[in-house]
């Protein structure tokens, strides 16, 4: 009964559409990724373009764009879907530089990307444009670069650390029991960005692993606002949502108990806040609050998305890291004898010059981006640099997953896992140093204007747990059959597909 709306849309319009796809070409469908020919340009029919060869790669969608775009001279592709609606898929870093910082102002998010996530994001600065997105991105850098604020993020980092995950992994190691690491990683940084974000506590990550409620319709509301971008035609989430059925009746469920809860956080904050003096120990709440000029729900709207932009990304990051790490012992090799040098319990000035680390964690994001791809939305005709006509409204990507494997970026052995591209030896002290790349060739936290807020803090979180997890443990995948390779999936940002079961091994403290 309740899905009854979007039954009535399938009858009437997605079942004869399919049929009438399937009698024109089947094959397609039978084809998906065993032939060879996905990896050409897909091929376009009228009315239709490419909607075969979107429908039979999506799920393997970063994949697929890699493939195509590797077999592109110039590095971007013109896809046309259904109805003839093109897109633009880019990996040349000269395009990447034109859309995100010299035209800046014709590629705004967009009015498809913002309405898709509004019910969740409202207008917080992940999910906003023009003058509102500049306001918030002011107000929000001021304090991500006040030395209070990092030090307060180091030690919400270290008590999660100290007191939840390692104690988690021990047990583990002493049961000789599998963990599914990805799902580890997803609540600790779920309750450090929140610990950041709103100063409260969600005690996701806990021994008995249960799910709290804020937690719950936090995942909830941010995959089914994610899965609106798997419509082929938008019109039936907008239907469901219209008729509250389905999916949609749960995404509203989920956002009001998020928004409910922050309000709440918000009541008891202006208490505590009448009563503080000083705000060196505090969170981005509180510093929000203290401006008499901001009213509640913009403070909550800019909140949420800190936490949408933090929770996901570190653990993605750090899962594909100790992955990586678990096949390449020469690498982990080179790790440890940089953690050796390291002090017990290191904080951000220790961190900060682990450049073995530093360089491992950039290669490994290099392979695998938490964000794969980012679209952009064109506001007006224009020219890419490499000759691409853009019209506008149409929408302009570009994929850090495909950039991360082009072999005229990267060399021929792009393929590789090999920290030691992101480093020099100094001549005369012999020392490594980092060597940072473009960001317009490696877009990984984006570039220009509106490159991520949270990077200092994300390498600050994801090298103080590598450092602590590595100096005590071995972490062994449990599926150690011969050749596995775990599958990269992605919404918003980018999953292990079924999580990254392992085992956790005590390290012999010789080995240090
Ligand atoms: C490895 C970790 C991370 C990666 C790879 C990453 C990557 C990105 C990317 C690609 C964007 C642009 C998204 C878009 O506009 O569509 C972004 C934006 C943003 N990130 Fe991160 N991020 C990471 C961690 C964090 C953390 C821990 C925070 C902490 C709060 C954070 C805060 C933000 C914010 C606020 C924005 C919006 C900036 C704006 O639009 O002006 N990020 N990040």
């Amino acid at each position: 009964m309740l899905e009854l709306g979007f039954l009535v849309s399938w009858l009437l319009f997605i079942l004869p559409f399919f049929t009438f796809l399937f009698f024109i070409n089947t094959s397609y469908f039978t084809r998906k990724s065993s032939s060879s020919s996905i990896s050409k340009l897909p091929r376009s029919y009228p009315l239709i373009g490419s909607t075969f060869a979107i429908l039979a790669n999506r799920h393997r969608h970063n994949q697929w764009t890699a493939e195509v775009l590797r077999n592109c001279p110039t590095g971007t592709y013109v896809l046309r879907g259904f109805l003839g609606v093109r897109q633009i898929s880019t990996a040349n870093p000269e395009n990447v530089k034109h859309i995100l910082k010299s035209q800046f102002c014709i590629y705004p998010k967009g009015r498809i990307f913002t309405t898709t996530l509004t019910d969740f994001l409202g207008t917080g600065i992940f999910n906003t444009d023009g003058d509102n997105w500049k306001f918030q991105r002011q107000i929000s850098s001021h304090e991500f670069n006040t030395k209070s604020l990092r030090k307060f993020i180091e030690d919400v980092v270290k008590t999660e650390l100290y007191d939840r995950l390692i104690p988690i992994l021990s047990t583990t190691a002493e049961k000789n029991s599998v963990l599914d690491l990805q799902d580890i990683l997803q609540r600790f940084a779920f309750d450090n960005i929140c610990k950041i974000s709103f100063g409260y506590d969600p005690g996701y990550l806990s021994p008995s692993l249960q799910r709290t409620e804020f937690a719950i319709a936090f995942e909830d509301a941010t995959r089914m606002s994610s899965e609106r971008f798997g419509y082929m035609i938008p019109l039936i989430w907008k239907l469901k949502r219209v008729l509250n059925i389905g999916s949609e009746k749960h995404l509203r469920e989920a956002t009001s108990k998020v928004r409910e809860f922050a309000k709440d956080i918000v009541r008891q904050k202006k208490q505590e806040l009448k009563e503080k003096s000083s705000l060196e120990a505090t969170d981005l709440l509180s510093r929000f609050l203290k401006d008499d000029n901001l009213n509640d729900d913009f403070v909550i709207d800019i909140v949420i998305s800190f936490i949408l932009a933090g929770q996901d990304t570190t653990s993605a990051a750090l899962t594909w890291f100790f992955w990586l790490i678990s096949c390449n012992p020469k690498v982990e090799e080179e790790i440890l004898k940089e953690i050796n040098q390291a002090p017990e319990e290191p904080g951000y000035d220790d961190v900060k010059d682990m450049v073995y680390i530093h360089a491992s964690l950039c290669e490994s994001m290099r392979l695998y981006p938490p964000v794969p791809a980012d679209s952009k939305e064109a506001a007006s005709d224009d020219v890419l640099p490499d000759g691409t006509v853009v019209k506008k409204g149409m929408r302009v990507s570009y994929s850090p997953y495909a950039m991360g494997r082009m072999e005229n970026l990267w060399g021929s052995d792009w393929a590789e896992f090999k920290p030691e591209r992101w480093l020099e030896r100094e001549k005369v002290r012999g020392k490594l140093s980092f060597m940072a790349k473009d960001t317009y060739t490696y877009p990984v936290f984006q570039a220009g204007p509106r490159i991520c807020l949270g990077k200092e803090m994300a390498f600050l979180q994801m090298k103080m747990v590598v450092v602590e997890i590595l100096r005590r443990f071995r972490v062994v995948p449990a599926n150690d059959q011969d050749g596995f390779e775990p599958v990269f999936v992605s919404y918003l940002t980018s999953k292990m597909k079924g999580g990254f079961p392992v085992k956790i091994q005590e390290r012999d403290s010789s080995h240090l």
